[in-house]
């Protein structure tokens, strides 16, 4: 996607140092553009702890690249079980970490050593390449959806309002995004669309990043607090609800960041489809039950008993909103249940969330 009229992706491999991997430090947008250049695993590993790279998609391919450059000091067995595990543990609850790291694991293994770190970077370009295809199709598929609910809007109705949670955007992916890719096409092929953007708290991905790339791409969209979207529900503001996932499990349970679940519950009661877009790359075929058994992420309490922002001067600052002693809990992901989900965007289509609908979609990847 382009800023200022410029296209970028969200990781890149340098033009002249092979490598030299570039990302956006997410921790500074939207108000700093700074590219920060990755050369070895342990700054891979920081950024994606720190969330200077975030987003499921993008984790596992800037993780990819980590494997490449760990290889370099080590292309041996043990070095190359090492590093992956190392890698897979930066966050836990994004499949698509996991994913990527036994996607490139399984590539390179039966190689010899001496082959390892180039073929490393080849796979590493091809999860990045394969991303944005995915993307772009689960676009085309979600804008067919966006056209349907358009054509049988009410009389009068002027716009089509679509509320998101985080950021699914092409920040949190290699480019298009996951959630936002059907929304760009919608906007830009003439459907009148808006966003109700959560601003998802504690990290406010939604306030910082989503409506930073709405905004960047001019699509209309209306930054609310996290609370808001029951209200908004319930008058009739809401036609769909749009949000992407870090896992889906085999059944259809949906993981994704904290707050998502209330969402679904309220779109439940108010009728408004809540529907999920997702590459396949996060469909965890070896779980089941959401709730049980995907790993909930817990982060630091400061995220919560701290906000950062911009002062009247214009400065980066940090400030404390609860009294000293409290202390805080930080989920950072909560599991919607399948039979709250009214469907799943993937880069083959759409289907229902169940296990037969998900099998049926994939049935080269369900065991
Ligand atoms: C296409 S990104 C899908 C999810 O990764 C996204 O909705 C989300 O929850 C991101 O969480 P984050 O903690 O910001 O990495």
């Amino acid at each position: 996607m382009k800023i200022n009229g410029t296209p970028y992706r969200s990781v890149w491999r340098d033009a002249q140092d092979p490598n030299l991997v570039h990302i956006f430090d997410q921790t500074k947008l939207p108000w700093t553009l700074d590219i920060l250049g990755l050369r070895d695993e342990a700054q891979v590993a920081h950024a994606i702890r720190t969330m200077q790279v975030r987003g499921a998609p993008l984790i596992g391919a800037v993780a990819a690249y980590g494997l490449a450059f760990a290889l370099r000091k080590d292309a041996s067995d043990p070095g190359l079980t090492e590093s992956a595990a190392m890698l897979v543990e930066t966050r836990p609850t994004a499949i698509n970490l996991r994913w990527a790291i036994e996607r490139m694991v399984a590539h390179l293994r039966p190689l010899a050593p001496e082959m390892r770190v180039e073929a490393a970077y080849r796979e590493a370009d091809a999860i990045c390449d394969e991303d944005v295809q995915v993307n772009e199709s689960i676009g085309r598929h979600g804008l067919a959806l966006l056209r349907e609910l358009w054509e049988k809007r009410r009389p009068g109705q002027e716009r089509l309002n679509i509320l998101t949670h985080c950021n699914a955007g092409w920040i949190a992916t290699v480019d298009w995004g996951t959630a936002l890719a059907p929304i760009y096409m919608a906007h830009d092929s003439g459907l009148p669309v808006h966003v109700w953007v959560d601003e998802t708290r504690p990290r406010n991905q939604g306030a910082l990043l989503t409506a930073w790339e709405l905004g960047a791409h001019g699509v209309p969209h209306t930054l609310v607090a996290d609370n808001a979207g029951g209200h908004l529900m319930q008058h009739g503001d809401v036609d769909l609800v749009i949000v992407g996932t870090d896992r889906v499990t085999r059944q259809g349970d949906v993981a994704n960041k904290i707050g998502t679940y209330l969402k679904a519950l309220a779109a439940q009661d108010n009728d408004v489809p809540f529907w999920v877009a997702l590459p396949s790359s996060t469909i965890d075929w070896r779980v089941t039950d959401g709730v049980q058994e995907i790993p909930i992420e817990e982060r630091a309490g400061d995220e919560v008993t701290h906000v950062h922002g911009l002062d009247d001067q214009g400065q980066a600052t940090r400030l404390r909103v609860t009294p000293h002693a409290t202390q805080a809990a930080n989920p950072a992901f909560d599991v919607t249940p399948a039979r709250l989900v009214s469907g799943l965007i993937t880069e083959r289509g759409c289907c229902a969330a169940n296990a037969g609908s998900l099998s049926a979609l994939f049935p080269d990847l369900a065991d």
